[in-house]
């Protein structure tokens, strides 16, 4: 599994905690996000993973700021890429059953680190259900 992760200076904290846990699993990451706490623009740290799962070089992406709301309208301009904002396990698992999100999106000032933390393996761990939901999905990305 390849993984691309980007964040802007509310997320950098919680980009160095994602990484080193998914290295220790084993999961190769390629860190496009800033490394500093000083203030960026999130989408010159979001358009790089943008492409990646937009072109399919990486399997998924991870992208964290303040809100998750600046990444995540950044990200989503691109056609193959469905970045479902997630501040809840649940909502997590919603986003990979019923979106087949290819990007978690995650609110650094608005969850708590354990909680990104679980919402990444979560992410990770879940399944696209299909079914009734492949046609919504494929209505998504319709317009050019
Ligand atoms: O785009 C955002 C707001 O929805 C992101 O959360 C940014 O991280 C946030 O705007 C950064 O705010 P700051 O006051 O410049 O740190």
């Amino acid at each position: 599994m390849k993984i691309a992760i980007g964040n802007d200076h509310a997320g950098t904290e919680y980009k160095f905690a994602i990484k080193e846990y998914l290295e220790s699993e084993g999961i190769e990451i390629t860190n496009y996000g800033t490394d500093e706490n000083s203030s960026v623009d999130y989408p010159d740290f979001v358009h790089p993973v943008a492409k990646a799962v937009d072109t399919k070089a990486v399997d998924f992406g991870i992208l964290i700021c303040g809100s998750g709301n600046g990444v995540s309208m950044t990200a989503n301009k691109y056609k193959n890429v469905r970045a479902g904002l997630c501040w809840t396990k649940e909502i997590t698992e919603l986003t990979r059953q019923h979106n087949n999100a290819n990007i978690i999106s995650i609110p650094a000032r608005f969850t708590s680190m354990p909680q990104a933390l679980d919402m990444v393996k979560t992410f990770l761990a879940t399944s696209f259900e299909g079914g009734r939901h492949q046609n919504r999905v494929a209505k998504i990305s319709m317009c050019s």
